[in-house]
């Protein structure tokens, strides 16, 4: 059964600030993959590509897709590249439900190009450099169950998008992904109520 919620996707679809709220909202723990990667090497992304090159990087990013895919209840946002390698995919689909943000190359351009932590980013691409890239990439996001367009949605709306898909899994398929309140918290709330 699955019990991580995986979100997948290109650069700049919100995997990260999408993650952070809704683990906030449903009370499960955020991890990001890029972060962990930091963590590990103690390197910003843009330095273990400048210094070691993108290999390493997704060296790196294959050791914590597997070790993220042993954890529960949490939600675990990935960099843009990490479908790249099959085995990051079967891994992270054993425990995950696989959800991809997606958002047209314009407004990803828009969303991207106000930072530059992003080292395949370049200062002079333009929203038709970020289609190509992003139709390189179509085939290895099909691995998705679930795909939810965020182009026009504000970040809330996409948070409440998943809720309901969650909701829905709840219902036909039986899993638990809110947690009944359990505890002292839950007897504190009865005696408010
Ligand atoms: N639906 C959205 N509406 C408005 N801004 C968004 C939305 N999704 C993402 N953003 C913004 O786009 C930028 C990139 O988002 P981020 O979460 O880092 O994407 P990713 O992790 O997929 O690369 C951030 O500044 C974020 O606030
Ligand atoms: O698409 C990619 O190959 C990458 C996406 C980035 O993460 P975000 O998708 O969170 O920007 C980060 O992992 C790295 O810069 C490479
Ligand atoms: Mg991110």
């Amino acid at each position: 059964m699955k019990r991580n919620i995986v979100l997948i996707g290109f650069m700049g679809t919100g995997k990260s600030t999408v993650g952070k709220i809704l683990a906030h909202k449903i009370s499960f723990e955020y991890i990001d993959t890029d972060r962990e990667v930091e963590k590990v090497t103690g390197l910003t992304i843009s330095q273990i590509f400048d210094n070691h090159g993108e290999q390493r990087f997704r060296s790196e990013e294959s050791i914590v897709a597997h070790k993220v895919s042993t954890l529960q209840q949490k939600i675990i946002s990935t960099g843009g590249g990490i479908v790249l390698r099959p085995e990051n995919v079967e891994t992270l689909q054993s425990t995950g439900l696989l959800i991809e943000l997606t958002a047209t190359p314009e407004v990803i351009w828009e969303r991207v190009s106000r930072r530059s932590h992003r080292p395949l980013i370049k200062k002079e691409m333009n929203a038709e450099v970020i289609a190509e890239l992003m139709a390189g990439r179509e085939p290895y996001y099909q691995c998705a169950d679930y795909r939810i367009d965020t182009s026009e949605k504000t970040l809330l709306q996409v948070v409440e998008e998943i809720e309901k898909i969650l909701q829905a899994r709840e219902k036909e398929q039986g899993e638990t992904w809110f947690r009944p309140l359990v505890g002292r918290k839950a007897i504190e709330l009865s005696r408010e109520a």
